[in-house]
């Protein structure tokens, strides 16, 4: 079962911050210090990973706490640098609760090519996230960064960030992560796709269908 992040012990969503950095760290999307994520604690506060950390290294205690407007309210490490990307989400999406910034190594390949992943090949694009748009570029740790998100948020949970990586969101940090692992598996569809020299798009009556299927998809399943 999908639980919201909202009015769930402060405990549990620090371990939860831990547990996802560690499986993002392993899958390879987080090398180094790099990546972030973030939880809403309650309606004026976030839960945010620490800058500069490994997200494999990182404890429940390495927590930061910020309100919507970014000021630092508990913990005793810095906030990371991309304070403004996690906070853009939030602002503009009451529904969003999770935030995952990472660089999953084929899509941040495309998000450096210049290529969203735009083009509707395997089903499973449809049933999940759609497309995913490529931002323009913008320097990392700077409000650039948001600026150049912001075009896309209201109506997508994962962009590609152009020469940097990708962002991802959803009601839990559970949905937010699955939607990056999502990514992954649709660039790298792409890219092999490509690499076998026929891409063959569905067409319109398939993605008709596809939406009709992913309807009926989720009222099954929930
Ligand atoms: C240089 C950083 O890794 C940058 O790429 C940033 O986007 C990132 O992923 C991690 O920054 P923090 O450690 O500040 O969260």
């Amino acid at each position: 079962m999908i639980e919201e992040c909202i009015g769930r012990p402060e405990v549990e969503l620090r371990r939860e911050l831990v547990q996802f950095g560690r499986w993002l760290s392993r899958l390879g999307f987080m090398p180094g210090t790099s990546g972030n994520l973030s939880v809403r604690l309650d309606q004026e506060r976030l839960l945010v990973t620490p800058t500069g950390m490994s997200k494999y290294l990182m404890r429940s205690s390495d927590m930061v706490i910020v309100d919507l407007e970014g000021r630092q309210l508990a913990g005793s490490r810095k906030v990371t640098s991309e304070l403004s990307m996690h906070l853009a989400v939030y602002q503009m999406r009451a529904d969003i609760e999770a935030v995952v910034h990472s660089h999953p190594p084929i899509a941040t390949a495309f998000a450096c090519a210049g290529r969203a992943l735009d083009e509707m090949l395997c089903q499973e694009a449809v049933m999940t996230l759609g497309s995913v748009p490529l931002a323009q570029y913008a320097t990392t740790g700077t409000d650039e960064v948001a600026a150049s998100l912001r075009p896309f948020i209201p109506h997508h949970t994962a962009i590609l960030m152009a020469n940097h990586g990708a962002v991802a969101y959803g009601p839990t940090l559970t949905d937010a992560f699955l939607k990056m692992e999502t990514v992954e598996h649709l660039a790298h569809i792409r890219l092999v796709a490509h690499q076998l020299g026929s891409l063959q798009t569905l067409s319109g009556n398939q993605l008709d269908d596809l939406l009709r299927a992913k309807q009926k998809y989720i009222r099954n399943a929930t």
